[in-house]
């Protein structure tokens, strides 16, 4: 690498936070190219901050995920709050997304009144454009504009990844001259065990539907690679708060479970690139959420409260 590429290389940190559902991460995963962020068809299913790192040939962008912005409702959602409000004093850019079906609303207002507090430049990106007319757009930029002083507005579908390169470029542009944190081939600064963890989280969510509240957990057991052979064992324990909620994770002869260790299974090879055992066993734990030495266990930041 010449000094003058040197000088030039350009990085920062970027926050993505928004309302839940508006395809937080779905525009990570876009970005980096690997299924690292938890996806569901339901809300705040998002409870880390997971970061993806975004590395070309001149700049590298550390995305910081972060649970969706909301007014809190109990006390996991405290905890949410908190590690969002931090997340945006820490970082060089806010990505602010919203959804383009979504007129606005004092969801909004509450996340702006926010992001007012901090002097972070904020970008708006109004996701899911591949919903709407082009024309309805113009008014919803326009009622945004009058709400704050976006550094850009930049209208996107994460979905099918239309004008994402745009908003990287944008990012990029705003950056400063700055070192690559990571090595190229980094996608996540987690653990290989959290990201697996969240993996079969999701199934059990998908599968579910409506029955399983998201106050359920996974925690990887063990996980290791045979001796000689392409192999990977994994053992895991998914943790229910009652046990009604076993009986339903569990399903008819097992058959619940089995889906969701047959499509974790799938995922989880993808990830590693190796062939995987997973053994599956759910546990009752009540309130495991208000004990902190297992909420390190479950890959919590425990640092952050
Ligand atoms: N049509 C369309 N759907 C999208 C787009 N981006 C995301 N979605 C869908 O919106 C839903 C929510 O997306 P997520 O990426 O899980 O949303 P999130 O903001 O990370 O949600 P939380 O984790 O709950 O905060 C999923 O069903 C996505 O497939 C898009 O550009 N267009």
């Amino acid at each position: 690498m010449s000094k003058q590429h040197e000088i030039e290389h350009k990085s920062g940190f970027v926050s993505l936070i928004g309302r839940p559902n508006v395809g937080k991460s779905t525009l990570l995963n876009r970005v980096i190219g690997q299924k690292v962020a938890i996806m569901s068809d339901k809300p705040q299913t998002t409870r880390n901050k997971i970061q993806g790192v975004f590395t070309d040939s001149d700049a590298q962008v550390v995305f910081i995920d972060t649970p969706g912005i909301h007014k809190p409702k109990h006390k996991l959602g405290d905890f949410m709050m908190k590690v969002a409000k931090d997340t945006l004093k820490e970082v060089d850019i806010i990505l602010y997304l919203v959804e383009a079906n979504e007129a606005f609303g004092p969801g909004e207002q509450y996340i702006i009144n926010r992001l007012k507090e901090t002097s972070t430049p904020a970008f708006l990106i109004i996701n899911k454009i591949d919903l709407v007319h082009p024309e309805e757009l113009l008014g919803l930029i326009d009622s945004y504009r009058s709400k704050h002083d976006f550094q850009e507005i930049i209208p996107i579908s994460a979905l099918s990844g239309n004008n994402v390169p745009v908003l990287l470029e944008q990012i990029k542009s705003h950056l400063e001259v700055g070192p690559q944190y990571y090595p190229a081939d980094q996608v996540t600064d987690h653990p290989e065990r959290f990201i697996v963890a969240e993996l079969i989280r999701e199934k059990v969510l998908q599968l579910t539907r409506e029955e399983i509240p998201h106050s359920i957990a996974v925690a990887i057991e063990t996980m290791k690679k045979r001796e000689h052979k392409d192999m990977v064992d994994i053992q895991a324990t998914i943790i229910v708060e009652r046990s009604s909620q076993k009986g339903i994770v569990i399903g008819k002869q097992g058959a619940l479970l089995k889906e969701v260790g047959r499509l974790a299974r799938a995922d989880i090879e993808a990830l590693l690139g190796s062939k995987v055992y997973l053994e599956l066993w759910v546990k009752v734990e009540k309130d495991w959420r208000n004990k902190p030495a297992q909420l390190r266990d479950f890959g919590f930041r425990t640092d952050e409260y």
